[in-house]
């Protein structure tokens, strides 16, 4: 299958446990719970995206026609050296089109794989990190992984609805935008009464990466 991809880069992962670390970035163009246009940000299912997802125009995006030639564009992102490759699979929804041939692709070309989604879909077989974000309004499928990074505050969500689920770490990473402040603060509160959870910060934001 083809695949839509709206921007390739190298930066350090920001986020999470595997934060500071260096990846290249496969952003797939397209969301389930967000059509990615301002006009329709109010009535979608999540509404507070940090991200412009939409079409194939960023750097390194694309239409690549099959999992060789879009792991051959991870590979050039990453560079010549062959150590600690990683590749974070991320969106948009990553879920709507990451399939086994591509993980296959990719890991023939020596790279650790990574996920960052919102769990509504079923990954397929072959990652070596699943990232799952859950989201207020949309049901969550996805019930296992590495890390589960709930961005707080969101209204009527409960982190310990999420505490008993099968995961090795659980974040709290401050809702971005008009009141970051105010959300970095609470999530704070939050983890120092519940030490279950982490204080997760969007360290590339704070180093000026993208
Ligand atoms: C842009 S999403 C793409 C992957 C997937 N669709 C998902 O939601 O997990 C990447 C990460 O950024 C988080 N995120 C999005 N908007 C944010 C915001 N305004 N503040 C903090 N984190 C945000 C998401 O929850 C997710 O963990
Ligand atoms: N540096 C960096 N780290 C990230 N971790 C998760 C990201 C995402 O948008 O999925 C992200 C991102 O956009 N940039
Ligand atoms: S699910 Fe992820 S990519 Fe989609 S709108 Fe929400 S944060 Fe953005
Ligand atoms: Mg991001």
């Amino acid at each position: 299958m083809s695949y839509a991809v709206k921007e390739i880069f190298k930066t350090l992962q920001g986020e999470g446990a595997q934060a500071g670390r260096a990846a290249v970035f496969c952003r797939f163009a397209g969301c389930n719970l967000w059509s990615g246009r301002e006009a329709d940000r109010a009535t979608a299912v999540c509404r507070f995206c940090d991200t412009d997802f939409v079409g194939m125009d960023g750097e390194g995006g694309g239409r690549f026609a099959g999992a060789t030639e879009l792991a051959e564009a991870i590979e050039a992102a990453w560079g010549p050296s062959s150590t600690g490759r990683y590749v974070v699979f991320t969106g948009g929804e990553p879920l709507l089109q990451l399939d086994a041939a591509l993980l296959a692709a990719v890991r023939a070309r020596g790279f650790e794989s990574a996920v960052e989604t919102n769990g509504t879909l079923e990954p397929p077989a072959g990652l070596d990190w699943i990232c799952v974000s859950p989201k207020a309004d949309a049901a969550l499928q996805l019930r296992h992984g590495d890390e589960l990074k709930l961005v707080y505050p969101q209204e009527g969500v409960d982190p310990a609805a999420f505490e008993a689920l099968p995961f090795r770490h659980f974040w709290l990473q401050p809702m971005d935008g008009p009141r970051r402040a105010e959300n970095m603060a609470a999530a704070a509160a939050y983890c120092l009464a519940n030490p279950p959870w982490r204080l997760g910060l969007q360290t590339h934001k704070i180093a000026g990466l993208p």
